[in-house]
């Protein structure tokens, strides 16, 4: 799909979170956060270690209930969310096929899961068992799990942790596609080359998010030549891991 197309499918928001508070016991982690994920768009979460990140992830897929505020998703009928761990954890003596066909059986929609292998490129590695696939092949077997079912949105937490750069690139291609067919995709990531080319970025910072916009307008406004320019000099140099909002 051209950018063109694209951009008028931005529009419309799959899911959107409005005022949300989250806490861990005693530890604020979220605070008042509202952003939106577009259809047909990849929005890329980045921020500092502990700034909440996957926090923000769980709510946005439904898999955590916030304290106060909303989540709302806007998908027809039965399109389930695809959702990715951080540390996927699968059997180790099934095969890839057969990985698939387990979370197949969990969902309530019709699903393919040839398309699934195909669609991340793991189609020729279906009868491998997952005790014998490299880290980015089980990173990757984790993007198909989550694109299992036709999802309307997919969240994914650090899809590209550990992997080398062709395959980080290969993930992000996988999902720039997925987008360009309509799914809303929501990702965090720490890598902010391929950050900044993905269609939005949400800064979070402390719990709060700070910006969320297109890379190259965060860029531009932050009189920056990159996004790792513009992410440091809105958060300063201070590389301590954040514990918590305020
Ligand atoms: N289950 C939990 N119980 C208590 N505190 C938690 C829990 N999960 C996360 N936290 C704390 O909440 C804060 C936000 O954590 P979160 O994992 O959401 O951040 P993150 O931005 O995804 O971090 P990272 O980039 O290191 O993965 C951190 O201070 C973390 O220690």
């Amino acid at each position: 799909m051209d950018r063109n197309v694209r951009s008028q499918s931005v529009e419309h928001a799959v899911a959107r979170v409005r005022d949300v508070e989250f806490s861990y016991g005693d530890l604020q982690v979220l605070d008042e956060v509202s952003l939106s994920v577009p259809a047909g768009a990849v929005t890329a979460v980045i921020g500092p270690n502990g700034s909440g990140k996957t926090t923000l992830a769980l709510v946005v897929a439904g898999l955590a209930a916030p304290e106060s505020g909303e989540r709302d998703l806007a998908v027809d009928g039965e399109r389930p969310v695809g959702y990715l761990p951080q540390s996927p954890r699968f059997r180790p003596e099934f095969t890839v096929s057969e990985t698939l066909e387990f979370y197949a059986e969990l969902l309530s929609t019709p699903v393919n899961v040839e398309a699934a292998m195909e669609r991340v490129g793991l189609a020729g590695a279906s009868d491998r068992s997952v005790a014998a696939l490299s880290g980015g092949m089980r990173q990757l077997l984790g993007v198909a799990q989550a694109l299992l079912g036709d999802p309307a949105m997919i969240v994914l937490d650090e899809p590209t942790s550990g992997l080398d750069p062709r395959m980080t690139r290969h993930v992000f291609e996988v999902v720039e596609d997925v987008a360009a067919d309509g799914t809303g995709v929501f990702l965090t990531t720490h890598d902010l080359l391929h950050a900044g080319e993905s269609d939005r970025v949400a800064l979070l910072d402390s719990g709060s998010v700070l910006i969320e916009q297109p890379p190259d307008v965060f860029v531009a406004n932050a009189n920056a030549d990159s996004l790792l320019a513009a992410f440091v000099s809105t958060l300063g140099e201070d590389p301590a891991v954040q514990t918590g909002a305020g």
